[in-house]
């Protein structure tokens, strides 16, 4: 069953199209990326997906509801991990999972999820004393605190080391193991290739290409998902 339904999707910003056109399906409990160069589109429509952002034209459904009609009741049943997100220096670790836990209707346990998450240890540091590797940890924790269907994850892991990467990438696939359907933006093929179920790359405000991982490496007759991006983009990879 779709969870996510993308259908001619467009919007335009002063400077341009940014997404011209995107139509994709999310299947319920997978794992499904976006990726593509730099200024493609991809945080564009992840933000009308999930309400945060107005579109011009196409039709969007998300969970059977229109991100912007039913915006309130979409905010309730999803997670949101935004690129560049940040909390203030201070709060601590507990407090910021108990203040989202307010936000919504029917939380999840926070306390749990704070043990489940390897956080307790860390419930009283403040946000700005956290590594890179804790903080999307806590991101992560914080996007799951309203016991979401679906979760959107924009570049989780840029400025990771590789060891916080692959944690991370663990991480995620417990969220799918869970039954949570994961929408994930990414710049890394090798990401890419490890966790997504399929993937849609997304080139100029278009979708150039959709499929797993093997199917898009196949189709561009490559050897690897970063040859195969290069191959349909015509750009490298970050
Ligand atoms: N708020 C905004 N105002 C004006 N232009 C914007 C805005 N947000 C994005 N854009 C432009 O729209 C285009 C698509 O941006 P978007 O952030 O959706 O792409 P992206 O694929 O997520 O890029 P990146 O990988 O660099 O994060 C870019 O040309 C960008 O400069």
């Amino acid at each position: 069953m779709a969870v996510i339904e993308i259908n001619d999707l467009s919007k335009s910003y002063r400077s341009g199209k940014a997404v011209d056109g995107v139509s994709l399906r999310v299947e319920r409990g997978e794992i499904f990326g976006i990726a593509g160069p730099n200024g493609a589109g991809k945080t564009t429509v992840v933000e009308c997906a999930s309400g945060l952002r107005r579109r011009d034209g196409g039709t969007l459904r998300v969970l059977g509801l229109d991100p912007q009609s039913d915006r309130r009741e979409l905010l309730q049943r999803i997670g949101v991990q935004l690129q560049e997100a940040a909390l203030p220096d201070a709060i601590k670790v507990g407090e910021a999972l108990r203040m989202y836990a307010s936000f919504y209707d029917k939380p999840a346990d926070w306390r749990e999820l704070m043990d489940e998450w390897g956080l307790t240890d860390k419930r009283r540091a403040g946000f700005a004393s956290l590594s890179g590797g804790w903080k999307q940890r806590l991101f992560i924790a914080l996007a799951l605190v309203g016991d979401p269907e679906v979760v959107f994850l924009d570049e989780l892991t840029t400025g990771l080391d590789p060891s916080a990467r692959r944690t991370t990438w663990g991480l995620v696939r417990t969220m799918r193991e869970r039954g949570v359907t994961v929408v994930l933006v990414t710049h890394f093929m090798d990401e890419a290739e490890a966790l997504c179920d399929r993937i849609a790359i997304i080139d100029r405000g278009r979708v150039v290409a959709e499929g797993s991982p093997d199917e898009l490496i196949r189709r561009a007759k490559s050897d690897s998902l970063d040859n195969a991006f290069f191959a349909l983009t015509g750009r490298e990879t970050a």
